[in-house]
């Protein structure tokens, strides 16, 4: 395979990147635990950026703060260029335990951010249909969340997020819960999203692989304090055979060097 290569981003970043996201100088801490030291990131527009890094440094802490579900204690983040420091509509969590609605159906379930916003049911339910539609789960309308398996709940969480059409897609680990063929099916349908919807994903993994198979730039953080120690873009050519590109010497490569990299901080 061709096009198949690691490549090391300063990380401070070229002024002349089309970020959505930027995160100036951010730091948090919890009580005396220093989460996360002055991070300043910025998140390319239409890509997918994943998070990644030792137990405990920050990752979550740092999405959420993107989010404006947690305040930081310095710094700040900039979404289109308008600093942000509470929720908004242009930035969509999906959450690692689905937060789903249990007494509402799928379909409810995926307009429901459009129906917080007061947008009138056919439309709401129109766009939650078409999303549902996307990430493969047609004829599941009707169904509850119980009903589901924990690879079908992922997916009304991500149609949710995607319904209200937010351009940046905020993403907890949302492959933990899953099995591993459902695991593989849905990074398959996210690099395939990420290209149809033109949409920013921010992504937190603790998984090396599918780092580098889903991403187009990965930032490693450092063990708590969390800081960013290094950009990587993994220029993996997505439009072949999946199977070829987890068999393929430049993406184990990749692999292994990130391994390589992070090792030392596994106890
Ligand atoms: N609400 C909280 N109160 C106290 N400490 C917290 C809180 N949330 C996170 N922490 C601590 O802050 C540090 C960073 O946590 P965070 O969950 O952001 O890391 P993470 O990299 O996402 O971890 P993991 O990979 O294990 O999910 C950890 O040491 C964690 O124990």
């Amino acid at each position: 395979m061709r096009n198949a290569t690691l490549r090391k981003v300063p990380t401070e970043q070229p002024a002349m990147m089309d970020s959505i996201v930027e995160v100036r100088g951010i730091s948090k801490s919890y009580g005396n635990v220093e989460a996360l030291r002055s991070i300043d990131l910025d998140f390319p527009r239409g890509k997918l950026t994943s998070l990644l890094g030792p137990s405990g440094c920050g990752k979550t802490t740092l999405l959420k703060i993107i989010a404006g579900l947690i305040e930081p204690d310095g710094g700040k983040v900039s979404v289109n260029g308008r600093e942000v420091s509470k929720p908004g509509p242009e930035r969509a969590f999906v959450f690692q335990d689905f937060a789903l609605l249990p007494w509402a159906t799928v379909l409810r379930n995926v307009a429901f951010g459009l129906e917080l916003r007061g947008r009138p049911v056919a439309e709401r339910e129109k766009v939650a249909r078409h999303y549902i539609a996307e990430v493969g789960l047609s004829g599941f309308e009707d169904k509850y969340p119980h009903e589901l398996s924990g690879g079908m709940r992922q997916r009304v969480g991500l149609a949710r997020a995607l319904s209200v059409d937010a351009d940046v897609l905020l993403l907890d680990e949302p492959f933990s819960a899953v099995d591993e063929q459902n695991r593989r099916k849905f990074q398959e349908d996210l690099i395939r999203l990420r290209t149809n919807q033109n949409k920013t994903f921010i992504f937190v993994t603790h998984s090396i692989e599918e780092a580098v198979y889903i991403s187009d730039r990965i930032v490693l953080l450092s063990p708590r304090p969390g800081r960013v120690s290094q950009i990587i873009e993994p220029e993996i050519d997505r439009s072949v055979d999946p199977d070829r590109i987890h068999r393929d010497k430049h993406y184990l490569d990749t692999v292994e060097e990130i391994w390589q990299g992070l090792k030392q901080y596994v106890d």
